[in-house]
């Protein structure tokens, strides 16, 4: 029997966040980690297919990721008799505009940032152009290629414990942020996502090589429902899923391009700090311990199962203690929900319940002998954030063996991240002084 069109329970369905209309185009596969079919539409993303040469120099072969307004494509230079390989990022035609967050990064090449050696730790644009289509104008820029956010390369390494390597890497991203507050610029948006490991060595080599080394583009078909005899142009034949870094072994030949050379990515929420004076400067710092604990350990340092404000909030209290009045006393209300005022020990306040979620009702367990006992316990220190085992046992990198860090370690490191964060955002330590404490000399 042959297959002419899927019928439409076959068909995924398609989620619309966007106020684009249903074109009648559905996938003919999972929509998981792609971007919306719908988005194909003018005003939205410009349709690109493996092989296409954009601005008559940028060849298509393969992609490496989408977010919520733009597909990033590997792209070789064949104008360039060296062939380089970059990324190119084509905005949707509706964020295409003079004063979008993309375009923000310009401002560190205006303040000469791009000439700076420290600069190599940040991902920096090497050209722009646009693209008109069916859907519009689009901007692309061009960026170095970058592989997988530099927290899974604790995995990847394929070390029993890669210490010496993921140090250098945290090493690499406190400067990159130094770099930045010494130009008056603070990034904003500091977090594991947007730091991601360089990929190297691609540059010498032919197209059919690198896509040995990365793998084929994988295609999801688009298909039309109803179907009508002509294709739309605004739409794609194919979405290509971005390239999978994680699903590289060790021993594969493509892991050997990426690198242990972090660079910040995403400058989409950065500003001036100099007319606000100090604000936001000390943020960074608290998103860079964070950033610094997930590089290291390959998991996050506060995991909240509901993404709730107030329960992250509890998660902080329980391991970095008390918050300092009158946030505790008076403004964080609610702390009643997960903490007594009753004192356990000298410095912290007793939990009520050491169990996240809380009970079915959405309150804390009255009653100890209520709280499912099979669970370890939550850690109650930076100390046990770094030395204890997730409880759903689903990190990667302890199913692969890995072993947890040592002890001399967990105490310079633990006293390194204590300074990240201190709740009072003047008192903590400033970038070039992370780079000068014991942690990064083990
Ligand atoms: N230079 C690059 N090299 C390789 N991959 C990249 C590069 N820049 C971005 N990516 C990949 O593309 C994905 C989407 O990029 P990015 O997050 O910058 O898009 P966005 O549309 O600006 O996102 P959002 O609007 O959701 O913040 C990233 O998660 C990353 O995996």
């Amino acid at each position: 029997m042959t297959r002419t069109e899927p019928t439409l329970s076959e068909l995924s369905p398609v989620e619309s966040f966007r106020e684009f209309r249903d074109n009648g185009l559905r996938l003919d596969g999972s929509t998981l980690g792609l971007e919306n079919i719908h988005d194909y539409e003018p005003g939205g993303h410009h349709p690109v297919e493996i092989g296409h040469v954009l601005n008559g120099r940028f060849k298509v072969i393969n992609k490496l990721g989408n977010g919520g307004s733009s597909n990033v494509w590997l792209c070789h230079d064949i104008q360039q008799e060296t062939g380089q390989y970059f990324a190119v990022k084509i905005l949707m035609a509706d964020n295409s505009i003079e004063d979008c967050p993309e375009l923000r990064v310009y401002r560190l090449l205006d303040r000469g940032l791009g000439k700076s050696e420290a600069a190599a730790n940040l991902c920096l644009p090497v050209a722009r152009f646009d693209i008109k289509g069916p859907n519009g104008r689009h901007f692309a820029i061009v960026y170095p290629v970058l592989g997988p956010q530099v927290s899974s390369l604790r995995c990847m390494l394929g070390k029993d414990d890669p210490g010496r390597e993921l140090r250098q890497v945290c090493f690499q991203a406190v400067q990159a942020m130094a770099t930045l507050h010494s130009y008056g610029i603070c990034h904003g948006d500091f977090r594991p996502a947007n730091v991601l490991a360089r990929v190297t060595g691609l540059d010498s080599l032919t197209e059919d090589q690198v896509t040995q080394a990365v793998g084929s583009p994988r295609t999801t078909k688009v298909v039309q429902y109803p179907q009508v005899n002509s294709w739309p142009s605004t739409a794609p034949r194919d979405l290509i899923r971005s390239i999978d870094w994680g699903s590289i072994d060790a021993g594969d030949a493509g892991i050997a391009f990426v690198s242990t050379e972090a660079c910040i990515a995403h400058f989409g929420e950065s500003y001036d700090y100099i007319l606000d004076k100090r604000l936001g400067i000390e943020s960074d710092i608290w998103a860079l311990g964070c950033t610094l604990f997930e590089i290291r350990m390959g998991r996050p340092l506060f995991v909240i199962p509901h993404d709730d404000p107030d329960e992250h909030l509890a998660r902080m209290v329980e391991i970095l203690g008390k918050f300092p009045e009158p946030w505790w006393s008076t403004t964080w209300e609610v702390r009643r929900r997960w903490f007594s005022d009753e004192m356990e020990g000298r410095s912290r306040t007793r939990p009520i319940s050491l169990r996240f979620p809380l009970g079915g009702d959405n309150k804390p367990y009255s009653n100890l002998n209520d709280v499912p006992i099979a669970r370890p316990p939550i850690p109650r220190s930076i100390q046990d954030a770094l030395t204890y085992t997730p409880a759903d046992n689903t990190d990667p990198c302890q199913i692969s063996g890995h072993r947890t860090i040592s002890i001399e370690e967990t105490a310079l490191f633990a006293d390194l991240l204590k300074k990240m964060f201190r709740y009072v955002p003047e008192q903590r330590i400033a970038p070039e002084d992370i780079l000068e404490h014991p942690w990064f000399r083990l």
